[in-house]
């Protein structure tokens, strides 16, 4: 099994291009399959969870050609809606076809979605919305099985700003019958980023980007080409590094105007940021301060999707902090490897309590899923002496190569 080893202890110094965002690339090629013909993706991130969902395409009839970072994909053949189990258990945004398909095919198969284990992850929304839009839908036996004669626009008011809800429901109104209002919808950049993608291939979607979505189904879609906007939490990640280790970085193409919250949250660690046109320069050489109180919650709010990478930040500085996680019950597991590597982390129930300390020391750690495994590539960094990271695959889910990237930064990191 392949782990990460890093020697850490020095301040990080160095720059990097930021990748193609997970949370945009996965529902756009979900939204693929809405078009008869030919869609061509720029700045696609090679991580595991695209792999995947290509290979669902693939499955499907798609076909599928990648050159570097730029994928082709034909969904003219689709002929089979249905998502392998094997693949749809692997990750989370696999639920999101159910829509696509049910829009395109009036039919769909797919697996619970899989993914980290953050918490317990319900699709009664996705489900409840769909219904709503006419669609039937079968649980059981580990599956759901939909159908449609034809959806039907419908007025949506979802309970909670759900990322993958809003996605399903206006991957479903797209080509539905009429109108689709949702309310209550979430409002984060990626939501933003599918509705660019569809309406440039001809969907009618206005409001993205608050709470009030708006989709005027159309009879079809034409052939596109999109580039992905950079990923807004492989941004954060290498800003915590930067952070953790006192040192300084550039992150090129860092997507600043979708980070208020975050930049704000790094400020108030003591980094200085200087916003400039080719990306976000940071000096973290004086950043310590630890933060009385930081809460995620859905866009705007702090991402949940950062959490732990702060978390890790905030082992190293000065006095107590405090961490509110409000969107997943079940993300704070990597406190337990942190405190491995000396960190003082007591947990009570959604609330964590980070003590800092002068030194982390580096140890054998596991990741206990993506973000998890990101933050103790930042401690590890931060820390003195070796660090080993096993249960890398999850960190492969979101990172095309954290390696390359934290060594652009820096630091001496490899993957054995
Ligand atoms: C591929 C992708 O884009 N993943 C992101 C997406 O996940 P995802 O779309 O799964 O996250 P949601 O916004 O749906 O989940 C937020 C909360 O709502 C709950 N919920 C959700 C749906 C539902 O039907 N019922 C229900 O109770 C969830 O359990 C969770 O507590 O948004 C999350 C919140 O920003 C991010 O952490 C993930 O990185
Ligand atoms: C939780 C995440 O992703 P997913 O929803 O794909 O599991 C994440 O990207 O941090």
């Amino acid at each position: 099994m392949a782990c990460i080893e890093i020697y850490g202890g020095h301040p990080l110094d160095g720059e990097v291009v930021i990748q193609g965002s997970k949370n945009a690339a996965l529902p756009i090629l979900a939204g693929v399959v809405l078009h008869r013909g030919t869609t061509v993706l720029h700045n696609c991130p090679r991580i595991s969870d695209v792999m995947h969902m290509i290979k669902i395409l693939e499955e499907m009839g798609c076909s599928v050609s990648q050159s570097g970072n730029t994928l082709c994909i034909d969904a003219k053949g689709l002929n089979k809606p249905c998502v392998p189990e094997e693949l749809g258990e692997k990750m989370r945004c696999s639920v999101i076809f159910l829509g696509a398909l049910l829009g395109r095919e009036g039919r769909a198969e797919i697996p619970y979605p899989g993914g980290c284990t953050i918490g317990e992850r319900p699709i009664d929304m996705h489900v409840d919305a769909l219904h709503q839009m006419r669609a039937e839908i079968q649980e059981g036996c580990g599956c759901l099985a939909g159908k449609s004669s034809r959806l039907c626009g419908s007025r949506i008011s979802l309970r909670f700003p759900s990322v993958g809800a809003t996605e399903n429901v206006i991957l479903a109104a797209v080509l539905a019958e009429g109108t689709t209002e949702i309310r209550g919808g979430a409002r984060e950049p990626e939501i933003i980023e599918l509705c660019r993608f569809l309406n440039g291939m001809g969907a009618k979607i206005r409001g993205a980007g608050t709470e009030r979505i708006r989709i005027d189904g159309v009879r079809e879609l034409s052939d596109s080409e999109f580039v992905l906007m950079p990923d807004r939490i492989v941004t954060g990640t290498y800003l915590m590094a930067a952070i953790a280790s006192r040192g300084r970085c550039m992150l090129r193409e860092a997507p600043q105007e979708q980070m208020e919250n975050v930049i704000s949250a790094a400020e108030r660690m003591g980094a200085r940021i200087e916003r400039m046109p080719e990306g976000m320069r940071v000096d973290a050489r004086a950043a310590a301060k630890a933060l009385p109180m930081l809460r995620t919650a859905p866009h705007p709010g702090f991402p949940t999707d950062l959490q732990s990478q702060v978390m890790a930040a905030l082992c190293l500085a000065d006095g107590e902090s405090r961490i509110q996680e409000s969107v997943f019950e079940a993300r704070f597991r990597t406190a337990g490897e942190l405190a491995k590597m000396g960190a003082d982390i007591s947990i009570c129930g959604q609330e964590a309590r980070i003590q800092g300390t002068v030194r982390l020391h580096g140890e054998t750690v596991a990741a206990p899923e993506l973000r998890g495994g990101a933050a103790l590539v930042i401690a590890g960094a931060a820390a003195e002496g070796r660090t080993r990271i096993e249960g890398c695959h999850y960190i492969q889910r979101g990172y095309e190569d954290i390696c390359r990237d934290m060594r652009a930064l820096g630091a001496d990191i490899r993957m054995i």
